[in-house]
Parts: structure tokens; sequence; C-alpha cells
């Protein structure tokens, strides 16, 4: 393809985005691999740079542009060379006429920018949230070790205790050292949350909402695999993604549970009062992971936010009902927003006298509130709150 063949076609695949964000369609990536999939005339470096300006142009515009053509404008606006393939020739996207339409550059819908700034996230910080993710891994201690693992390239250790950072898109599932389950693909910042827990050998640990097991497998090797661990999840297909994650660990400690949602506490009944640590990965906006999936911000809405503020006050008091008295739960967003973080341990506090909170002693992260924050912009993870509460005796 010529480079104005490409932009033409990240105009056409982000159409296709924008209206998919509209109607709450398909994710980003996989409309762009089912757009080559049609087209195979595309060779690998095209998909690269097709993709790559799709996502530019995803992470450049604040809201849902009006069309991948205004998208592609807003980075032509500063780019004379990209502005200069609008030539109208064969495959080329049409000459830029004054008055066309640009979308608007921006972090977020103007609501969510105004949340972000009620939360302490501006400038720097909140630009950050759209920066590229780096590729963090997690040797599994159940089969190896951070210092002795042998590994294709040379890798960087992370603050995490068993995490390893590579550049973006390394091909680590194709390593043995992957295929064998010695190592994860897990954020650091989603490592630090599993250690906040400090799960032990031997304990009860529900994961309440576990989905495919990425912080069940980390808590699992935390425990040595022994004790039990209860990995549950609303969402069947999620949950049924574990066990084989599991099994090529070599977690054995791990039972699913599948809860109904609205009715989560009667298939966890057995487990009151009984579990030594509940971590609750909350589902949450996810601001935490713009880095990797820009487009979310197009697709969140103000009564989506508050609908996940109130799921997540009653998981955490489910949560709570859970823990056996002098046990503890970590609560994990990954969220840099007040209200899905510092906020809801303030009214989890206000809700349970019996309970108190204690801030994590983590290598990485800010206080907010009663919490931890760990950020793009001032610890290179994804954006997470994490929050550790404790029974009385
Ligand atoms: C942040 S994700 C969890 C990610 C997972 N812990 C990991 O580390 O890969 C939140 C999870 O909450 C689950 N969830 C949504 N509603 C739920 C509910 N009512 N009860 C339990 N889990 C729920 C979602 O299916 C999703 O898997």
């Amino acid at each position: 393809m010529t480079p104005a063949a490409r932009v033409q076609a990240a105009i056409e695949v982000l159409d296709l985005v924008i209206e998919a964000a509209r109607s709450n369609g398909a994710p980003a990536d996989r409309l762009i691999s089912d757009w080559f999939k049609s087209r195979r005339f595309a060779g690998s470096g095209d998909r690269r740079a097709v993709r790559e300006l799709a996502y530019a142009a995803i992470r450049a515009c604040g809201e849902i542009p009006e069309s991948g053509r205004a998208a592609l404008l807003l980075l032509a606006q500063d780019d004379p060379a990209l502005a200069a393939l609008f030539d109208g020739e064969r495959h080329a996207p049409e000459p830029i006429t004054p008055d066309e339409p640009v979308a608007r550059p921006g972090i977020a819908p103007a609501w969510l920018e105004e949340s972000l700034a009620d939360s302490g996230v501006v400038a720097e910080e909140a630009a950050a949230l759209l920066g590229r993710a780096p590729l963090d891994l997690r040797v599994n201690t159940l089969k190896a070790d951070r210092a002795t693992i042998e590994l294709p390239l040379p890798v960087e250790p992370t603050v995490a205790a068993q995490g390893l950072r590579l550049p973006f898109g390394t091909p680590v599932e194709q390593w043995e050292a992957y295929q064998a389950g010695r190592i994860e693909v897990q954020d650091t910042g989603s490592q630090l949350t599993c250690e906040a827990l400090a799960a032990q050998p031997g304990e009860t640990v529900i994961d309440l909402c576990a989905g495919a097991g990425g912080k069940t497998l980390a808590l699992a090797a935390a425990m040595a695999n022994r004790g039990c661990l209860i990995a549950s999840d609303a969402d069947r297909a999620r949950l049924s993604r574990l066990m084989p994650r599991a099994e090529r660990a070599g977690v054995s400690i791990v039972e699913t549970v599948l809860l109904d949602a609205g009715r989560e506490g009667e298939a966890l009944a057995v487990w009151q009062g009984k579990a030594d640590a509940v971590l609750v990965d909350a589902p949450c906006s996810g601001v935490g992971t713009w880095r990797r999936n820009p487009e979310a911000r197009w697709r969140l809405t103000e009564a989506q936010l508050a609908r996940y503020v109130a799921l997540q006050a009653r998981l955490l008091d489910l949560a709570a009902m859970l823990v056996r008295p002098g046990g503890r739960l970590v609560y994990v967003t990954c969220s840099l927003l007040d209200v899905e973080g510092a906020r809801q341990i303030d009214g989890f506090l206000a809700r349970h006298r019996d309970w108190s909170a204690a801030l994590p002693h983590l290598p990485a992260g800010r206080p907010r509130g009663q919490g931890l924050r760990l950020s793009p912009f001032h610890d290179g993870t994804d954006g997470f709150f994490v929050a550790i509460l404790t029974r009385s005796c």
C-alpha cells in the first residue's frame, strides 16, 4: 500500500471504530484485525502502519470524533507530511478543504476530564493515561524465580517482587518459558495490588471478581499453592478461561465459583465469616488502562460510571461478610477516579464501624485518601487504586 492508501485505510477503520463506540459494538482491536482479514493484499508493514495511525488518532481525540477523516485531520494539523498525503490520487484521501470538521483534541469527554480533575488528575498525569504501555511479566514462583530464570531477551526488573519489563509488542506468547507457565503477562501495578493482599500459604483466600484469573494466579503463587483459593466471577466466559491458565501455571488450589449477578452472596454463603483475606478487584471504568484501550473513554457514560460505583459498594459489602474477624480485604480498581477509589473506602468505613483502613506498604504509589494510587505518570504502571481494610477481632 502507498503511504496515502494507508491513511485512507486508517480513515475507514476509524469510521468502524467510531460506529462501534456509538453502538457499543466490537472493540477497536477486533475491528482492525477483521478489516485486514478481507484485505489480504495488505502486508505486515501496512497493517502496523494503519493500526498505529488509527490508534494515534484515537489517543488524540478526547471524545468520539465526527468521522475517521475528522480524526485524521486532527493529526494532520500538526503533521505537514501527513497532510500532504491527502492528495486525491488513487486510493488516497480527498484533498483537505477549508472549513472541514476537525476532531477536538483532548484527554477525554468534558464530563470525564472534569471528574479526573476533581480527583487530582490533570496536566501530564492526565496525558500519561494515554501513553504507550510497556509489556510486563510476572515470574511464576511455583515454577521459576526472577533471579535465575532464563529468557530469550534481556529484561529489566520492575519494582514488583517478580516483575520484569520488556518493550511493548515482544511476542512472549511464543516463548517456551511462557508456554511452560514460568512467566505470565501482568502489569506491574496489577502485580503490586496482589502483593498488597500478602496472601500466605495455608490461608483461605477469595478472589471475588477473578475474571480470567490474572490476579488469582499471582495469589496462588504467593500461597505457594497451599491453602484454599476461591475464584468467583459473574461472567461465565471469563471464568472459564481461568482453569486452563491455572493448569499451565501449576496451580492446583483454585476452585471457581460462578456468581449470579445481583445474588452473588448465595453461591458464597458457605464462606461467610471464614476467609482470611478477600480481594475485590472490582468492575470499574478502567480509566487506568486507557494506555492499552484508549477508545474505552469514548464509550464510558456518566450513567455507566454511576452503575459501577453502586456495584463496587455492593461487592465491598458482600466481601466484608466473607472475611473472618481479624481478616483483611483488599479493594482494587484500575481507575484514578475518586468515586471508584478513595470515596468508596470512606463510604465503606462509614457503613462498617468494625473495620479500619491501613495504607498498603508497596514500593510504588502515592497515598490517596485511605488508600494508595498507582499511576502511569508517577509509577510507570497502569493506573490503580488499592486499599487494605481490616476487620476488628
Ligand atoms: C477488573 S475485572 C477483574 C480482573 C481480574 N481480577 C484479573 O486480574 O484479570 C472485574 C471483574 O468483575 C466481574 N464482575 C462484574 N460484575 C460482577 C459481580 N456482580 N460479581 C462478581 N464479579 C463481577 C467482571 O466479570 C470482571 O471479570
